[in-house]
C-alpha cells in the first residue's frame, strides 16, 4: 500500500476532519519521515512501535525520585551509595566533566566518595595545568589524567597508548556502577578511538553507560557501540538530537510527533534509553515515553547538561542496586531502570535550576545550580525520613 503525498485538490470534509486528527498528523509523520511507501521495512517499524507505544503522560517524577534515593544509612561506608566514572576533558573543556563529576558527587553526599575523571593531557605542562585544574576545583575528585590526542602522539605510538589507556580503565571498570561518557571530550579521532574501546570495555562488562556530549558525537556515527545495549542512556541536547534522527531516521526532527519520533528513534537504536533534552525532557526506551517538565530555568547557561548526566548516572546505580539486592523489588512504574534514573535526575536538575534562578535570575551559573543539587533532593526527598 501507498500513502498519497496530496491531498490538495478537492479537500472533501470528511478529509478536513481526518486532517485534524492524530491519526492524519502520524500519517503526515510517516510520509515525512520515510518518504511516503508504507512496505518501508522503517515504516512497518515504525506502525509497530505505534501500536505498543501508548500515550506518553507526565511522569511522577518527584515519587520515583523519593522511591529510588537511599536513606542515610550510618551502617554504610564509603563507596555503598556507588561509584560513578566520568571519562571526559580535552584541552578545550575542562569544565564540563567537572560539572558532572562534582554533580554525582553532591547528590550521593559523603556515601560516594570515589569520582574518576579521565581527561586527556597533551604535555606534561598541560598535564599538570589541567590535572591541577580539576584537583583545585575539588580535591574530592580523583583525577587520572590518561587520555591522549593525536598531534600529541606519534603514529607509531598510537597503539602502545591506546593498549595502555585501556588496560588502566580495564583495573577498575569492574567496580564501576555507571559510566558517563563525553562530557567535554572534543572530537579528535585518536581520542574518540580509545573512547570507543572504553565503551566496548564497559559493554563487555555490563556497566550501565550515560553518553553525553562529544561521546554522542562518537555513539551516532557508530551506533553499534550502543545498538541494543538496554544499558545505555543517550542523552542529546538539540543539535546532538537532531544529528541522531538525521543518522538513524534519515530524517528531520519533527516536533509536531516529538513523542512517536523518540520512541521510535529509540526502538531503531536497540531499546537504548535516550532523554531528549529541551523544555520538557522527553525520555524513551522504545517501549514508553515519558515526561519531565517541573519548572526549570530560564536562563540557558553551558553545563546544565553536564550536571544532568552527572546526577542521571547516580540514580541509574541506584535503581539497579535496589532492583539487583536480594529482596528487590521496587513497586513503581516505569520499570526499566534506565527511564526511572533519567526521570529522577532530569527532576533533580530542574528544581535544581529553578531554584538558582529564584537567586541570581539573569546571571545564574551553572555554579549556582550545582549548590542548589542539595536543597532540590532535600526538598523532594529529605534526609531525615
Ligand atoms: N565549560 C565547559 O567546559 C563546557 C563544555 N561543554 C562541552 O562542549 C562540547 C560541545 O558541546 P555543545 O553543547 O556546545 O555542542 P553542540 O550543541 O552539539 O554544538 C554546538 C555547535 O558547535 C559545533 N561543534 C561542537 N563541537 C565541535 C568541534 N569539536 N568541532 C567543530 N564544531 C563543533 C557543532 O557543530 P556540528 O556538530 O553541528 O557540526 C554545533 O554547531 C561538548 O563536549 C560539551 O560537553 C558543554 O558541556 C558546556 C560546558
Ligand atoms: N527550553 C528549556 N526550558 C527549560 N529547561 C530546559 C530548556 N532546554 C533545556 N532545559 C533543561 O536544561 C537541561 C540541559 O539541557 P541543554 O539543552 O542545555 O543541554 P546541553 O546543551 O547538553 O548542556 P551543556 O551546556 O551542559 O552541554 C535539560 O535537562 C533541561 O531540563
Ligand atoms: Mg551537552
Amino acid at each position: 500500500m501507498v500513502i498519497k503525498h496530496g491531498m490538495n485538490s478537492g479537500f472533501s470534509g470528511r478529509n478536513y476532519m481526518l486532517a485534524s486528527s492524530a491519526v492524519f498528523r502520524r500519517q503526515q509523520f510517516l510520509i515525512r519521515s520515510l518518504g511516503g511507501y508504507t512496505d518501508h521495512p522503517l515504516q512497518k517499524r515504525m506502525q509497530e512501535v505505534k501500536s505498543i507505544g501508548g500515550p506518553s503522560v507526565e511522569a511522577d517524577a518527584e515519587n520515583i525520585l523519593r522511591a529510588i534515593t537511599p536513606t542515610l544509612d550510618p551502617s554504610r561506608h564509603k563507596g555503598q551509595a556507588g561509584k560513578i566514572a566520568v571519562i571526559g576533558g580535552c584541552r578545550e573543556y575542562t569544565g564540563a566533566p567537572y560539572f558532572a563529576a562534582i554533580s554525582a558527587l553532591k547528590i550521593v553526599s559523603s556515601l560516594l566518595r570515589l569520582i574518576y575523571i579521565w581527561c586527556r593531557f597533551v604535555s606534561c605542562f598541560l598535564y599538570k595545568r589541567c590535572c591541577s585544574s580539576h584537583k583545585s576545583y575539588s580535591p574530592e575528585l580523583i583525577v587520572h589524567p590518561i587520555l591522549e590526542e593525536s598531534y600529541s602522539v606519534r603514529d607509531e605510538d598510537k597503539r602502545l597508548i591506546s593498549g595502555k589507556v585501556l588496560a588502566e580503565v580495564h583495573k577498575w571498570m569492574e567496580r564501576f556502577d555507571c559510566l558517563v561518557v563525553g562530557p567535554g571530550l572534543g572530537r579528535d579521532p585518536f581520542l574518540l578511538d580509545c573512547v570507543m574501546e572504553i565503551l566496548k570495555l564497559a559493554r563487555q562488562s555490563n556497566v550501565p553507560i550515560v553518553v553525553d556530549g562529544d561521546g554522542l558525537f562518537l555513539v551516532t556515527n557508530s551506533l553499534d557501540l550502543v545498538s541494543g545495549y538496554p544499558l545505555a542512556v543517550l542523552t542529546p541536547n538539540v543539535n546532538e538530537y537532531k544529528r541522531l534522527v538525521q543518522k538513524v531516521l534519515g530524517c528531520e526532527v519533527n516536533d509536531e510527533d516529538a513523542h512517536e519520533q523518540l520512541l521510535f528513534l529509540a526502538k531503531q537504536i536497540g531499546g537504548v534509553t535516550i532523554l531528549r533534552k529541551g523544555k520538557s525532557d522527553l525520555i524513551s526506551d522504545g517501549d514508553t515515553v515519558k515526561s519531565v517538565s517541573i519548572y526549570g530555568s530560564p536562563r540557558r547557561c553551558g553545563g546544565q547538561g553536564d550536571i544532568l548526566s552527572g546526577s542521571v548516572a547516580v540514580f541509574v546505580s541506584w535503581v539497579r542496586r535496589l532492583i539487583l539486592a536480594p529482596d528487590g523489588d521496587l513497586n513503581i512504574s516505569p520499570r526499566n531502570p534506565t527511564v526511572l534514573g533519567c526521570i529522577a535526575g532530569s527532576a533533580l536538575l530542574r528544581k535544581a535550576a529553578s531554584i538558582a534562578f529564584k537567586d541570581k535570575k539573569r546571571s545564574t551559573l551553572t555554579g549556582d545550580i550545582i549548590e542548589c543539587l542539595g536543597r532540590s533532593l532535600e526538598d523532594i526527598c529529605p534526609a531525615s525520613r
